[in-house]
């Protein structure tokens, strides 16, 4: 079945392509699927940007891929999905039909209404106007913006702080520097700074990129000697995003080029929007000169939602699929997937498909049904020997002075930070948790979490040590 082929296609895309590529791109198309007599694949991308960028690179590997599968031809079909189709009046979802008639070049012949052809029908573009052009050059995503941003408490002061800049580029904080775990709203915050500055000011010149599509455009430029118009290119620039820069790693050359551009930049007054996954410090293979200057501006660090965040999350991603989500299905998909946000929207979509697939209205049962595989790995739950080990393990101290009686600093906040642990990742209760921590008081856990609640706020180093150990601990 062509369900089946989808997931499929995207455990195969997933092991060809960069992940970046993969989350960015792939991950957010959804699929509608024929049946297994007639096998066809209609892919929805949530917009004009992301039908545009998946037909020019990856229609054609999908078709291959489809063909490879189904040991023949499958119409397939990429369009753009309602809910991103601003500028054509919504039209209603029909079953796929081979469309011989609109075939591209990555097609072959007509089908015969036996054996269907692989038939490429990527929508027509509406017109772009020159506006549009010089949007699209700014690869920015129009979907990411402040207004789609939720917000809470995991990311309140880097949405301050984006805002901040994208009200005043270049003068208020430069570079900020963004950092967090995966699929947290990273590339997200850095588009909304980049479509708010755009739409003050829509002559402005501002780039998104990635550093992998940074690190092709040196390397590029060195083979066709145009270092030159590279250079120009970058340093004309009113804002730079740049993303991932973890990736940076060890590029030497590539680091060398975007020192000069940084330098340039931030000399002219010029904006510089940086993500990363790690605090600036802690990038593995960068070089110092360029650590220090991440430091010049301001850091700021986006956290994994709490749960009220992620229900909000979900309940407005389901408003831009136009799907209504109740609060019990909300709060299932919210409880099970805790740390990162592209997993929130992938089990939404997930169970959007299903339903679709199986003509059933989204419920609390669809979506069980839907992530089973998904609730049964989460309920292999963490367990608090694993916590007490991980900590220990951070910190170079024994798993035994988790339960000792010792009360020297050194051993007693990595004490407290395994107890934060366990209570904002396991469901115990802190009586619960007191006992496994060489049977304390509960009040004992519950001083060692507010302990680290309020260092957390002052205290950066150990504030990052949490984040670190959580993401190690969610995997
Ligand atoms: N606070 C939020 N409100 C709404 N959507 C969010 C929020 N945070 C993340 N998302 C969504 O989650 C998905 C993943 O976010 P994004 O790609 O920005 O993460 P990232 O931190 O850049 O990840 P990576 O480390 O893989 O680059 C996106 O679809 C984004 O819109």
């Amino acid at each position: 079945m062509s369900q089946d082929f989808w997931s499929f296609c995207l455990s195969r895309l997933e092991s060809e392509l960069p992940p970046q590529q993969f989350n960015t791109w792939i991950k957010t198309l959804s699929a509608e699927a024929g049946t297994s007599d007639e096998p066809s694949l209609r892919l929805f991308a949530p917009n004009r940007f992301v039908m545009q960028w998946v037909r020019e690179r990856y229609l054609k590997r999908i078709a291959e891929l489809g063909e490879e599968f189904h040991g023949g031809p499958m119409p397939l079909e990429l369009v753009m999905s309602e809910a991103g189709n601003t500028r054509a009046a919504p039209r209603t979802v029909a079953p796929v039909m081979p469309v011989a008639a609109e075939k591209t070049a990555a097609n072959v012949a007509p089908a015969p209404v036996a054996a269907p052809a692989i038939i490429v029908r990527a929508e027509p573009e509406p017109t772009a106007s020159s506006a549009d052009l010089a949007y699209e050059k700014t690869r920015l995503n129009p979907d990411f913006t402040f207004d789609t941003l939720v917000t809470g408490r995991a990311n309140d002061l880097a949405r301050a702080a984006a805002m901040q800049v994208a009200q005043n580029p270049g003068t208020s904080y430069n570079p900020l520097f963004v950092y967090g775990g995966v699929g947290l709203g990273k590339t997200h915050l850095v588009h909304a700074i980049g479509n708010a500055v755009y739409k003050r000011n829509p002559r402005a010149v501002i780039r998104y990129v990635h550093v992998e599509d940074y690190y092709a455009d040196v390397v590029r430029a060195y083979q066709q000697k145009s270092f030159d118009a590279f250079k120009r290119y970058y340093r004309s620039l009113d804002l730079l995003l740049i993303d991932d820069i973890q990736f940076f790693n060890n590029k030497n050359r590539t680091q060398e080029e975007f020192f000069h551009a940084f330098n340039a930049l931030t000399e002219a007054r010029k904006q510089i929007v940086i993500t990363c996954d790690t605090y600036p410090k802690d990038i593995q293979g960068l070089e110092d000169r360029l650590i220090s200057r991440f430091d010049w501006g301001l850091t700021v660090q986006i956290e994994p939602p709490e749960l009220e965040m992620r229900v909000a999350i979900l309940q407005k991603k389901a408003e831009a699929l136009r799907v209504e989500l109740t609060d019990d299905v909300a709060f299932l998909i919210a409880k099970n997937l805790r740390s990162n946000v592209r997993e929130l929207e992938g089990a939404l979509n997930k169970v959007v498909a299903f339903a679709r697939f199986h003509g059933r209205g989204i419920s609390l049962e669809v979506a069980k049904d839907a992530l089973k595989d998904l609730l049964n790995a989460h309920n292999r739950q963490l367990t608090i020997e694993h916590i007490q080990k991980t900590v220990a393990d951070y910190y170079k101290i024994k798993v035994a002075d988790m339960h000792s009686k010792k009360r020297t600093r050194v051993i007693a906040r990595p004490r407290q930070v395994a107890m934060w642990l366990a209570k904002d990742l396991t469901p115990m209760s802190l009586p619960a948790i007191g006992e496994a921590f060489g049977g304390r008081d509960h009040t004992t856990v519950l001083h060692a979490c507010r302990t680290i609640a309020d260092l957390r706020l002052a205290d950066q180093q150990l504030n990052h040590d949490v984040h670190v150990l959580t993401q190690v601990l969610r995997g």
